[in-house]
């Protein structure tokens, strides 16, 4: 977490008018939120959608921040207490954030992709414990606030930083690239995800291009390369790269791959290391590969990096598997959702072994755009007869209902508008022996759902 001294700071974050006296007050870290104040912090307030953080800046200093930056164009600066001006919060927060990064002086690597960026995160971070003292993006803290605030939370020590690039329209990937300029940057494949604004797959794979423009000369770009949308428009980027992926075209892939409950197994060609990591899905083998090749150029051998990974710390909600004193399986998937993703879920789901019924619980996937619809339908086809039920839930989830029937009866499909009625009819469905998948975007907040089936 950043500590300097208000004179420091003001330099740091291009900011003026700090009272001298005020100016070898150090601060410790950084809060936003005048709910959740550091004590010691300096506060900075934003102007989001719904607030103007200037307007909580004496509570904020009441519950303890010791200083605050305040928009030059804001009336009523608190007075008689530590204040540094800066034209704009939000870029001073994120100048600030460049600032500390570069005076730590540590290696970064960047993810961004349509599906996988929490996931090898995660990875890449486990990976690189074996040889450095690592921070990494906590949470899904990966747009153009969450990043600054992820640098800002390093401790003074931090060797390597891992970030989440997240975006969901042109611009904001270029940005975060160049806040951080990282060594290694991932691009972990190209879905739908936030189709809405995007456009099409082509836009959101220029997007994802985005996060070379920061990279260093010297860094590389590691990307998922049996994405065609990739592949021919690579050669623009001008930098050195390596691919991962399921075909041996690429400069890593994977061989041998075995799944249980507990994770994944896999050789990684051409080398021929096997690893052991425990994640769920063939999907993960990929986003695996690509912590692999990122932790290899950071110096670290296969036997350090796969120490690292036995050791891996996911983030919830993600293909997160359960087994419940009711008798039943649960794997919670509820955190966000796409039809890659999805479809990546049920193959899970239908893939393993040793329950007496696999029950899908899907729900609306959000921001795809015009063709939602059917994105869903497309989602409903993809489910096999392995499946034993799919319970649907909201106004899209009725399309992927209308795709299940492709491979399923109708009694084997159930729709939901009333997340109540879901839960309740849930409860009673569930018996000894059952796998549960719950999946939808983060707006369906289906977490609610496996709470129900944990109780
Ligand atoms: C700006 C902010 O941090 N807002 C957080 C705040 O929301 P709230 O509605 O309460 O306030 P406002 O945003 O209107 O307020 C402005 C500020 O005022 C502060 N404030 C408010 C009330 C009060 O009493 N006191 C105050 O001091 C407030 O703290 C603001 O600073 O609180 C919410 C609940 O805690 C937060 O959820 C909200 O955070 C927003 C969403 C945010 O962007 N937070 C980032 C730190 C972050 O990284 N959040 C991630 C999710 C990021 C994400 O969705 N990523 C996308 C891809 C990128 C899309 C991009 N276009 C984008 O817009 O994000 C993805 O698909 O992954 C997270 O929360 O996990
Ligand atoms: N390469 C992949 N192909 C398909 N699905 C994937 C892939 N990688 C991860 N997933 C799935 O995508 C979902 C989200 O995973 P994760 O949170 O790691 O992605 P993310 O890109 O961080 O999502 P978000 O954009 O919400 O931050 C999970 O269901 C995960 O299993
Ligand atoms: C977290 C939020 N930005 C997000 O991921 N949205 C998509 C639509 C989802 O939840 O699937």
């Amino acid at each position: 977490m950043i500590k300097r001294t208000l004179a420091e700071i003001q330099d740091m974050s291009g900011g003026e008018g700090l009272a001298q006296s005020f100016e070898t007050i150090e601060i410790d870290g950084i809060s936003t939120d005048s709910r959740s104040i550091r004590k010691g912090s300096l506060f900075v307030p934003i102007t989001g959608d719904n607030f103007n953080g200037h307007r909580f800046a004496d509570k904020a200093l009441a519950e303890g921040a010791a200083a605050i930056l305040w928009a030059k164009n804001e009336h009523n600066p608190p007075q008689d207490v530590p204040v540094i001006y800066v034209d704009d919060t939000l870029a001073a927060l994120q100048m600030l954030a460049k600032t500390y990064k570069e005076q730590l002086n540590v290696k970064v690597a960047g993810v961004t992709g349509s599906n996988g960026k929490t996931t090898t995160k995660d990875l890449l971070a486990s990976a690189l414990s074996a040889s450095f003292k690592v921070h990494k993006t906590q949470g899904n803290f990966n747009n153009h606030i969450g990043l600054p605030l992820t640098l800002l939370a390093m401790p003074e020590d931090t060797e390597a930083v891992v970030l989440e690039m997240g975006m969901s329209s042109k611009g904001e990937i270029e940005l975060l690239s160049k806040l951080a300029r990282p060594d290694a940057a991932v691009i972990t494949n190209i879905g739908e995800s936030h189709m809405m604004d995007l456009g099409s797959r082509e836009g959101i794979a220029e997007a994802k291009l985005e996060i070379a423009i920061g990279l260093k000369e010297e860094g590389t770009l590691y990307y998922f390369g049996d994405e065609p949308l990739l592949r021919e428009r690579v050669p623009a980027v001008n930098r050195r790269t390596v691919t991962f992926g399921e075909t041996d075209r690429n400069d890593l892939y994977p061989a041998d791959f075995h799944q249980s409950e507990s994770g994944v197994e896999f050789t990684v060609q051409p080398e021929g290391s096997r690893f052991s990591v425990p994640v769920l899905g063939k999907h993960n083998v990929w986003n695996a590969l690509a912590a692999i090749a990122v932790a290899r150029s950071f110096g670290l051998n296969d036997e350090m990096i796969s120490k690292g990974l036995e050791n891996l710390a996911m983030t919830a909600m993600r293909l997160e598997l359960a087994k419940t004193e009711r008798g039943w399986a649960v794997i919670n998937d509820a955190y966000n959702a796409s039809p890659t993703s999805m479809k990546a879920a049920i193959r899970l789901a239908e893939d393993l072994e040793g329950y007496s019924r696999r029950i899908l619980i899907l729900g609306d996937m959000l921001e795809l755009g015009d063709r939602e619809e059917a994105f869903h339908e497309e989602t409903g086809e993809a489910i096999t007869a392995r499946s034993s039920y799919v319970f649907t839930y909201g106004k899209l989830g009725a399309f992927i209902a209308e795709g299940a029937k492709k491979n399923l009866q109708e009694d084997q499909i159930k729709s939901f508008l009333d997340k109540e009625k879901l839960i309740q009819a849930v409860k009673e469905f569930a018996q000894q022996g059952d796998l549960f998948l719950v999946k939808a975007s983060r707006g369906m907040r289906l977490e609610e759902v496996v709470s129900a089936l944990s109780e």
